[in-house]
């Protein structure tokens, strides 16, 4: 019989196992098609490609005869949707596979024009005045536009702190989450100090129920928006973590609210809200590991529950938590460790029982959680933290990565850049989908992160075998706990910290 720790151990290498049997899988694929050569395989489209065909053909052989069902089982709704996603995706892979890499590179300039366009066309919708833009001049008009955000923004803002959905309309946390990333993103200083933060800090605790949170999305949102500005403390911070851990499921991942299933957005905010609030190793992290890895579906890109479709947003949702978990792996393994062998970290390691909550205003019991948060593996910067919870976001960040991705970077990239990239510019869940801002936004986050996933250090350049397609594929690495490019948060610190 295995105990806890072995079954979390055996569960942990459960991923490893799963890219050794996706590996298997490609070998044979690629044996099977040394065989029958009937493409030219030139793409840098990898074993994903290849598996994704080959599960469709399997994958079809079994639907079709749903009719003899003395000899095949019935498939579920939720199976044929799969298949068909599987078959979309497939078909995408196949035509790509026959094309040069000539080609491919033009295809990539076409679609890398359009993005200009998808975005020029976005912000034509500002008003009428903008209907003479064209995609040649955009980045000459980028700076107006950037005043025409800041004015709207500006106009969302509530009196008594947080942002609406549009002028005159409630504050609400999701929305304060999008216009304050906005405005960091800008970057300028008349953007960073048109943000109150008196009022706003002032929100944030008006916000906050008395257990905690009532939403692992209000939580994040909540402690996101402080930690970036600077503004986060104990008393914000309070209940939180106690909240969200009981909103981690039997699955391993987190739910929206206790008793709900694991979900990968709820995962990601509930995953980033523990790391800012200095509490992350009280979540179990093998678990949660096992049921992320496990979220990469065949098409490559992520779904975002058990037995749901892949959807490109979740590339983000997902593939944002593996990045974060990148930099968590030394817990994980302290954690896996069984109590007996543990020594003197069994008392600071994950059976910790101080919560950063626990240590409002007192500087030197926090350097001591920081101990049982980083265990042996200690980062002197955060060691220096001194009670402040704001400076976790930035540190953790420069925290060298202790592994290779925790995905398949190709697959979830050739997922985003091939089905779920619509050639007219922007990108969608899935190929039958339409595009959309939220999907544009978040398939692009995701492409950030897995191009940046094989890099140690925060932002330093990817190799160009990291990178799917021409190097000019390349995209701003963002901050993933925050979802906000890394220059502006960078920019945000020093501002934020000195004002
Ligand atoms: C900060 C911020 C904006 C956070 C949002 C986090 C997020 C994406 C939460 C997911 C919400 C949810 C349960 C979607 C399921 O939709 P579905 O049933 O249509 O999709 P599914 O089949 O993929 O689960
Ligand atoms: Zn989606």
């Amino acid at each position: 019989m295995m105990d806890g720790v072995q079954r979390r151990r055996s569960r942990y290498f459960l991923g490893s196992i799963y890219k050794a049997r996706r590996s298997r899988a490609s070998k044979k694929t690629k044996e099977k098609q040394k065989e029958e050569p009937i493409k030219e395989a030139r793409l840098p489209l990898d074993s994903v490609a290849m598996e994704s065909s080959s599960s469709f053909s399997r994958s079809s052989a079994s639907a079709s005869p749903n009719t003899n069902l003395d000899q095949q089982p019935r498939l579920t709704v939720t199976q044929l949707m799969q298949l068909e996603v599987e078959e979309k995706v497939a078909q995408i892979y196949r035509v790509l596979n026959g094309v040069s890499p000539h080609s491919q590179s033009l295809m990539s300039e076409l679609w890398r024009d359009k993005h200009v366009e998808f975005l020029t066309r976005g912000l034509e919708q500002l008003g009428p005045s903008y209907h003479v833009l064209d995609a040649k001049i955009a980045p000459s008009i980028f700076p107006f536009v950037f005043l025409c955000f800041l004015h709207l923004l500006d106009l969302r803002k509530d009196k008594d702190g947080g942002y609406g959905g549009g002028p005159g309309q409630l504050p609400h946390l999701a929305t304060t989450y999008a216009a304050v990333n906005t405005l960091i993103t800008l970057g300028s200083e008349n953007a960073l100090s048109s943000i109150n933060r008196d009022n706003l800090y002032k929100f944030l605790l008006r916000m906050k129920d008395s257990s905690g949170e009532i939403d692992v999305r209000a939580s994040y949102t909540a402690i996101s928006v402080a930690s970036i500005l600077n503004i986060l403390d104990y008393e914000l911070a309070k209940d939180v973590g106690n909240y969200i851990l009981r909103c981690q499921t039997y699955e391993g991942g987190i739910a929206g609210e206790p008793g709900s299933e694991a979900h990968g957005g709820y995962t990601f905010c509930g995953l980033a809200t523990m790391i800012l609030i200095n509490e992350a190793d009280r979540l179990d992290l093998p678990s949660l590991l096992d049921w992320v890895a496990f979220r990469q579906g065949v098409e490559g890109g992520f779904q975002g529950r058990t037995n749901k479709l892949v959807d490109g947003c979740y590339s983000f949702w997902q593939g944002g938590v593996l990045a974060l978990m990148q930099r968590l792996l030394p817990i994980v393994d302290m954690q896996l460790m069984p109590s007996s062998d543990n020594g003197e970290l069994s008392s600071i390691g994950s059976t910790c029982s101080i919560k950063s909550s626990d240590l409002a205003g007192q500087g030197s019991g926090t350097k001591i959680h920081a101990m049982c948060f980083y265990g042996t593996i200690l980062c002197q910067s955060i060691l220096n933290l001194q009670g402040k919870l704001s400076d976790i976001g930035f540190h953790f960040v420069k925290r060298h990565a202790e592994s290779v991705p925790l995905f398949h970077s190709t697959a979830l990239q050739q997922y985003i850049l091939l089905c779920s990239q619509v050639l007219e510019g922007g990108f969608k869940d899935k190929p039958g989908k339409y595009r959309d801002f939220y999907h544009s936004c978040y398939c692009l986050s995701g492409l950030s992160v897995s191009q940046y996933s094989w890099s140690k250090d925060a932002g330093a350049s990817p190799l160009p075998t990291a990178v799917l397609g021409p190097y000019s594929n390349l995209l701003e690495p963002i901050h993933p706990l925050y979802n906000v490019v890394l220059d502006g948060c960078y920019k945000s610190l020093d501002f934020f910290s000195t004002s």
